[in-house]
């Protein structure tokens, strides 16, 4: 049977109707490059089951978003920030949910936004704005072009000599996509750098203690990860340590 995995959703409005969305790419990544079962966790916020979800899922997608985590949940200047670029209940559900899995043993594979959740919801802080920070590039995107080159490489990244990720690429550093303008500024105590740009931003992080696969990256894997290597290898990767714990829960459930 194929893992099951949670894909956290935004909040949107739909042709006027308030509606709970994931983008395909990230559906298609689970499905094709994962091969594994993807399933929407909604932006329920407080309300959210957490254990209860958790106990059932065998990895999480934190997908990226246009919206930013709310700077108030990091220390960072509500003011800096207009409320249309916030998804409250999103950051309601997806702090709580990311660090409960990795202290519950579930893989988590956290994208651009995600990866940003990852690190505040173990205790770290954002750049709100990184191209305002001095010494660093101008991490956005081009909204003008195609999407095709929008999400295609943008700058490399340098990956950390002994770390997983050049371990599992086999390379010291590869080229990414950029899309986002916030960025990690302080690192969550567990959480350690995986790979900088070389203006030092920190663009992926693991947490080596945690007990499951636990990767956050600032770049877009999900972007036609079947048919991009590393993309591919990173999903892949992922959906390996979500069939460990698939037989784990199965066996835990049989015995
Ligand atoms: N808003 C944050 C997060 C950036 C992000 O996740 N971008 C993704 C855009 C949409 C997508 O492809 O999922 C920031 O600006 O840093």
């Amino acid at each position: 049977m194929r893992p099951l995995i949670g894909i956290t959703a935004c909040t949107r409005t739909v042709s006027g109707v308030a509606s709970h969305c994931v983008q395909n790419k990230y559906v298609e990544a689970v499905a094709e490059a994962a091969q594994a079962t993807p399933i929407l966790i909604p932006a329920l916020g407080e309300t959210t089951d957490v254990s209860g979800l958790l106990s059932r899922l065998d990895g999480i997608l934190a997908t990226g978003s246009s919206t930013g985590v709310d700077p108030r949940r990091y220390g960072g200047n509500p003011r800096e920030q207009s409320p249309e670029g916030l998804d409250i209940a999103r950051d309601a559900t997806t702090l709580p949910l990311l660090r409960e899995a990795v202290r519950s043993s579930v893989p988590v594979l956290a994208i651009c936004r995600g990866h940003q959740e990852l690190n505040v919801a173990l205790g770290g802080t954002l750049h709100q704005f990184v191209q305002s920070v001095p010494g660093k590039r101008d991490h956005r995107e081009d909204e003008s072009v195609p999407e095709e080159q929008r999400y295609g490489p943008s700058h490399s990244v340098s990956l950390r000599s002994d770390g997983y990720l050049a371990r599992l690429f086999q390379t010291d550093s590869i080229a990414v996509n950029s899309l986002h303008e916030q960025g990690i500024d302080t690192l969550a105590p567990e959480l350690i750098a995986e790979a900088w740009t070389e203006d030092g931003l920190v663009e992926a992080i693991r947490a080596p203690q945690a007990p499951a696969f636990t990767i956050g990256v600032q770049w877009h894997p999900e972007w036609q990860a079947a048919h991009t290597p590393y993309s591919r290898e990173l999903f892949q990767a992922f959906a390996s340590a979500c069939r460990t714990r698939a037989s784990d829960r199965n066996a835990s459930v049989v015995g």
